[in-house]
C-alpha cells in the first residue's frame, strides 16, 4: 500500500497559513485533500472559513478540528487519534494537510509519524513554513504580536518566555519549504533580502518561495516526497546569531504596489528521443540548480526503450521510473518547468537540449 502524504503548514497567527490553505482547496484539481485544523480556543476561525469554501473535493467531513491546545503536548490524546480515524476511512484522502498554530515546535509532531500505526500508512511529504513577510523583515516576526501572544497564554503548555524571533527560528530550522507571503507589501528589493536571507539561515535544498494571499501552485506546495519523519536528525534547533533588526526599520514607509504579474511561471519543453537517461537526468539536476525552478515533470521518451521514463523533480532530486508504453502518445520527451515568475525560458529550453 502506498502511503499518504501529509504536508504539515505551520508559521504564526496572521502569516497566511488559512488564506494558503483556501487557495490549495480551490485549485486542488480534483486531488482529495484533509485537512487537520490545531485550533485555539476562541482566536481560530480557520475552521469556519475552510469549510466555507464550498469545494467538492474538500467537504466538512474532510476537515477535523483538534482543539485540545499545543498540537505537540497532546499528539497521545489527540492528534493520533484523529489521524487514525482519518486513515479507517473507506475514501482515503489523496493528501493530508495539518495546519499547525505555529507556536510549537513543529517538531514532536513529525515525530509523531513514526508512530507504528501511523509510519506505515502516512508519511510527512514536506514542511511549509508561512512567513509574513512584511512582519519578518521589519524584525516583528507576526503581524500583530499581542494576539500572538494572547494566544500563546491560553496554554499552559506552552512556554510563555522564549521570544518571537527565537520560535521563527525554530519555524524555519524544521521547514523544507519556506512561503514568504504578503510580498505585495514589500518592494522587490525588501522581498529579495529576506529571501536570501532566509536561503542562508535555512537547511541546504531548502526552497525559499516569495507570493502574496498565499497563491502558491498545488504542485509547488504538495508533493515534496520529502519523508521529514525519517528526517528528524536535520531538524534539530539551530542557534543562530541573528544580527539586530533595529537599526534597519525606521524606514518604514509601505512600497505596497500593485503586482499583477503572476508570482509563479510554468511552460512545457518538448524535446526528441534521448541517447543516455543517466546522463541527461545528471543534466536536468544542473539546469534545476543554475536556474533555481522549483519543480520540473514530465515524461522522457529513451532510445530503445518502450516505456516511457517518467521525470519527477523537487529542486535538484530528480527521480525517475519507467511506467507504462507510449501507446499512441507520440514518442518525444514532454517536460513541464515550474518556478518563481522570471524563468529564464529560452535558456532553460536551450541547456535541455541533447
Ligand atoms: N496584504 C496581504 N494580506 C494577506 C496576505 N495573505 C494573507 N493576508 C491577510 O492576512 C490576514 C491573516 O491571514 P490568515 O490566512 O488568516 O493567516 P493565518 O496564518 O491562517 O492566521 P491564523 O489561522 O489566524 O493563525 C487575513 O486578513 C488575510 O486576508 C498577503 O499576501 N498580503
Amino acid at each position: 500500500m502506498q502511503k499518504i502524504p501529509a504536508t504539515v503548514v505551520t508559521g504564526f497567527l496572521g502569516a497566511g497559513k488559512t488564506t494558503l490553505i483556501r487557495h490549495m482547496l480551490e485549485n486542488a484539481n480534483g486531488k482529495r485533500i484533509a485537512l487537520i485544523i490545531n485550533e485555539f480556543g476562541d482566536l481560530g476561525v480557520d475552521g469556519d472559513i475552510l469549510k466555507g469554501c464550498g469545494d467538492e473535493t474538500c467537504t466538512e467531513d474532510d476537515i477535523m478540528e483538534l482543539s485540545n491546545g499545543c498540537i505537540c503536548c497532546t499528539v497521545a490524546d489527540d492528534f493520533i487519534p484523529t489521524m487514525a480515524k482519518l486513515l479507517d476511512r473507506d475514501v482515503k484522502p489523496d493528501h493530508i494537510v495539518i495546519e499547525t498554530s505555529g507556536l510549537a515546535l513543529p517538531q514532536p509532531l513529525i515525530r509523531a509519524f513514526n508512530w507504528p500505526d501511523i509510519s506505515t500508512k502516512v508519511t510527512v511529504d514536506g514542511v511549509v513554513t508561512v512567513v509574513d513577510g512584511k512582519a519578518v523583515s521589519e524584525g516583528r516576526f507576526a503581524h500583530n504580536v499581542a494576539a500572538v501572544d494572547a494566544q500563546r497564554k491560553q496554554d499552559d503548555n506552552l512556554d510563555h518566555e522564549t521570544p518571537l524571533s527565537e520560535l521563527f527560528e525554530d519555524q524555519i530550522a524544521c521547514a523544507d519549504m519556506i512561503v514568504v507571503n504578503k510580498s505585495d507589501l514589500l518592494g522587490d528589493a525588501e522581498t529579495d533580502a529576506l529571501v536570501s536571507k532566509l536561503k542562508a539561515d535555512s537547511r541546504d535544498g531548502v526552497q525559499v518561495v516569495r507570493t502574496s494571499m498565499g497563491k502558491l501552485p498545488v504542485d509547488v506546495l504538495l508533493g515534496q516526497g520529502i519523508g521529514a519523519e525519517a528526517d528528524l536528525e536535520a531538524r534539530h534547533e539551530v542557534h543562530h546569531h541573528h544580527h539586530d533588526h533595529d537599526d534597519d526599520h525606521h524606514d518604514d514607509h509601505h512600497h505596497a504596489h500593485d503586482h499583477s504579474h503572476d508570482d509563479f511561471q510554468s511552460f512545457v519543453v518538448t524535446l526528441g528521443e534521448i541517447t543516455d537517461q543517466k546522463a541527461f537526468a545528471a543534466q536536468v539536476a544542473d539546469v534545476i540548480r543554475a536556474h533555481d525552478i522549483l519543480r520540473l515533470k514530465g515524461f522522457a521518451a529513451i532510445e530503445g526503450k518502450p516505456l516511457r521514463l517518467t521525470l519527477q523533480a523537487v529542486g535538484p532530486r530528480v527521480d525517475t521510473y519507467y511506467d507504462r508504453p507510449f501507446g499512441a502518445d507520440p514518442r518525444e520527451t514532454r517536460l513541464v518547468v515550474i518556478g518563481q515568475a522570471g524563468l529564464d525560458q529560452a535558456a532553460i529550453e536551450a541547456a535541455l537540449q541533447v
